[in-house]
């Protein structure tokens, strides 16, 4: 399916899709040395509203500088970028995906010193990452044979193209098993992440976050957090074995892309009663609240683009 996503910031102008257009020569499609963000905007009472831009831009950011990437925008004009392309798009919600990539200059495996990058900003429509029915019944997801890199393999702090192969190689495999998505585990065997999402579990009441260890520090963990606390829930950030989200009562998925996802089945365990459990759902309406500007505790979250 083609996608649309309308009018593009590209190099600080606006230009339609046909035209956003790369050489073939491009260093990050030989070679993943791109740096990117998943950000969404929400339909609110008073018009779209970009959640947490200020730190998606921030983490763009610091990923270009994990990767020695040069990024030619100040974060100021890449901020006033994001909110253009969904205004001039007239999106009342979006996704939002900004880019900044190795360009043409060279083509020797070091891209410096003479490749500034490239930026674009491309927003489109999307619905529920995994879908109506994973977030109905529950996503099912299967343990990968891949593991997440090690940080001294793979910087996974940072959100860049390389490191998503890990992913994708992740997600096809979940795919094949007929699975929704695919959880990785780190090479001890922990818990790590799903191939886009971070991992919460709840047992007897009490809220788990998986800590960070060599995963993305999700912006969607952090406000999920916030809001379970601001609910009442004891969170805890802790080191998680496999099985214990299979012994769990409850276990979701968190991303800008999934939102919150509850889990029903993993390794084709049932986890609790095999089906979207009552405080995930909880929380992922609480979630979908303050995004969409229903609830003035989160107001500061919001940036209008109007
Ligand atoms: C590996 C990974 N872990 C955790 C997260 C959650 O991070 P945050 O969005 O800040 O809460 C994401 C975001 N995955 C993005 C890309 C998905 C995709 O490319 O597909 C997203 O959710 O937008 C990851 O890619």
């Amino acid at each position: 399916t083609r996608m649309k996503a309308g009018l593009i910031w590209f190099n600080g102008q606006l230009v339609p899709q046909e035209e956003a257009k790369v050489s073939v020569l491009t260093h990050a499609l030989h070679y993943g040395t791109s740096v990117f963000e998943g950000i969404r905007a929400y339909e609110t009472p008073k018009g779209p509203a970009v959640f947490r831009l200020d730190e998606h831009v921030e983490r763009l950011f610091h990923s270009a500088k994990v990767m020695m990437m040069e990024i030619p925008f100040t974060p100021q004009a890449v901020r006033e970028g994001i909110l253009q392309v969904v205004r001039e798009n007239g999106y009342k919600s979006c996704y939002i995906r900004p880019l900044a990539w190795m360009g043409a200059g060279s083509l020797g495996v070091n891209p410096l010193p003479n490749n500034p990058a490239e930026v674009m900003i491309a927003a489109w429509e999307w619905g529920t990452y995994l879908g109506d029915e994973a977030v109905r019944k529950g996503a099912k997801l299967v343990t990968s044979s891949w593991a997440r890199f090690p940080a001294n393999v793979f910087p996974g702090k940072a959100k860049i193209g390389g490191n998503y192969v890990n992913s994708a190689l992740a997600r096809i495999e979940a795919h094949h098993a007929g699975a929704d998505e695919a959880l990785l585990l780190d090479k001890e065997g922990y818990v790590a992440e799903g191939s886009g999402e971070n991992i919460f579990f709840l047992r007897g009441g009490t809220l788990y976050a998986v800590e960070h260890g060599v995963n993305l520090m999700g912006i969607t963990r952090d406000s999920v957090m916030t809001i379970a606390r601001d609910l009442g829930y004891e969170v805890r950030e802790v080191r998680a074995t496999r099985d214990q989200l299979y012994m769990a009562d409850e276990v979701f998925m968190v991303g800008t892309a999934a939102e919150v996802t509850p889990v029903s089945f993993l390794d084709r365990r049932p986890i609790g009663q095999g089906v979207a459990g009552e405080h995930t759902m909880r929380l992922r309406k609480a979630y979908l609240e303050a995004v969409q500007g229903q609830n003035p505790k989160y107001e500061a979250w919001l940036t209008y683009a109007g």
